[in-house]
């Protein structure tokens, strides 16, 4: 075994237990019914939006089944992915991202400080994407962010533009189904999306010779709105379950997504749903590969908790923030090890 670089290796109290907790898995929702015309209507719509309601509150994760997402653009980018990753690391450096564009090929992610043990490739779904161009609060220039392709994998681009507007579609159900559960219009929150800022990653975990020591992805909270993941069959998910804290292993579901509540939800409905801790744990013979859709608003959105949930006997437990700034602040710590602890929503707690 070679040496591992010691900037993968978590703290003694953060690295994972092996024993899997095949105990209690996260909820599972058929979505079907939103297949039928007058869905809305439906007595069985009231069943659907409570059991969104419940799995948001109770869990903050859960999985959806018969979700209308094209099987072939799926399997189509899962194929693309794993021709990606199977190109030479030199040609992936070609796209690689960087502090000027944070799109393309990336080996070097921390979380929390510490070295993620993946590869990651992202584009964003909106090409161009405007974002603010620095974190700094009073500078008010904007900077579009390009997606860049690899010149070896002519049909990339058009398999994760097909696949992007797939999840945008589901998404928006998502949103409808979650802003019903929380007493509001349906499109309640569609109005934060005009120009939103969402991206698409396509993970890769190699094995690992030290999975006790190291993570995929370090212990984090989504930071974004909601995510919807497609993981393969090899499993390596963990939640971090809300009523004991204890890591429950998500166990992969054929067809599956995965969807969890991000901290924008959270701060929207005032806390009522969490967005939950997770991370990914590798191991030693096979590699993994995962696919999150992250949902995040317009880069001007003030995020805040929505006024129609908030009242004298439950005032804001949060401050307004600009998303483009926190996601800006965010990425800074994807590219160097900071000293300091990342940016958190609360930090905006009142
Ligand atoms: O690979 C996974 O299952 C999850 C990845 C994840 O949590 C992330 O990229 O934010
Ligand atoms: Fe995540």
């Amino acid at each position: 075994m070679g040496e591992v670089d010691p900037a993968f290796i978590q703290a003694v109290e953060h690295r994972p237990k092996l024993s899997i907790n095949e105990g209690q898995n996260i909820p599972l929702i058929d979505l079907s019914i939103l297949n039928s015309p007058n869905y809305k209507d439906s007595n069985e719509i009231s069943r659907l939006v409570k059991e969104i309601g419940d799995a948001c509150k109770n869990w903050g994760f859960f999985q959806v089944i018969n979700h209308g997402v094209s099987l072939e653009i799926s399997q189509k980018l899962e194929d693309v992915s794993r021709k990606f990753y199977a190109l030479s690391h030199d040609e992936k450096l070609k796209v690689k991202r960087d502090e000027v564009n944070p799109l393309g090929y990336y080996d070097t992610e921390h979380t929390k400080n510490v070295r993620d043990w993946k590869e990651v490739f992202d584009f964003t779904v909106k090409n161009p994407t405007l974002i603010p161009a620095s974190h700094q609060p009073d500078d008010d220039k904007l900077r579009k962010l390009v997606n860049q392709w690899p010149e070896f994998l002519p049909d990339m681009r058009q398999v994760c533009e097909d696949y992007a507007d797939e999840m945008v579609k589901l998404a928006y159900k998502l949103l409808e189904l979650i802003s019903w559960s929380l007493g509001l219009e349906g499109d309640r929150l569609n109005g934060f999306f005009e120009e939103h800022t969402s991206f698409i990653r396509l993970n890769h975990y190699q094995p690992c010779p030290v999975p006790d020591l190291a993570l995929g992805v370090g212990r984090h909270k989504d930071a974004g709105a909601l995510t919807i993941l497609a993981q393969d069959d090899v499993g390596g998910l963990e939640v971090k379950r809300k009523t004991d804290g204890e890591w429950v292993r998500v166990k992969p579901t054929p067809n599956a997504y995965i969807i969890n509540v991000g901290d924008i939800i959270q701060v929207w409905s005032n806390d009522k749903y969490e967005s939950v801790e997770h991370r990914v744990v590798v191991n030693s013979e096979k590699e993994r590969f995962s696919i999150p859709f992250f949902l995040n608003p317009s880069h001007y959105t003030w995020v805040e908790p929505l006024q129609e949930l908030i009242n004298q006997h439950n005032p804001a437990k949060y401050k307004a923030y600009n998303w483009g700034k926190f996601f800006a602040t965010r990425k800074l710590s994807n590219f160097k090890k900071l000293e300091v602890e990342n940016i958190q929503i609360f930090h905006f707690k009142i």
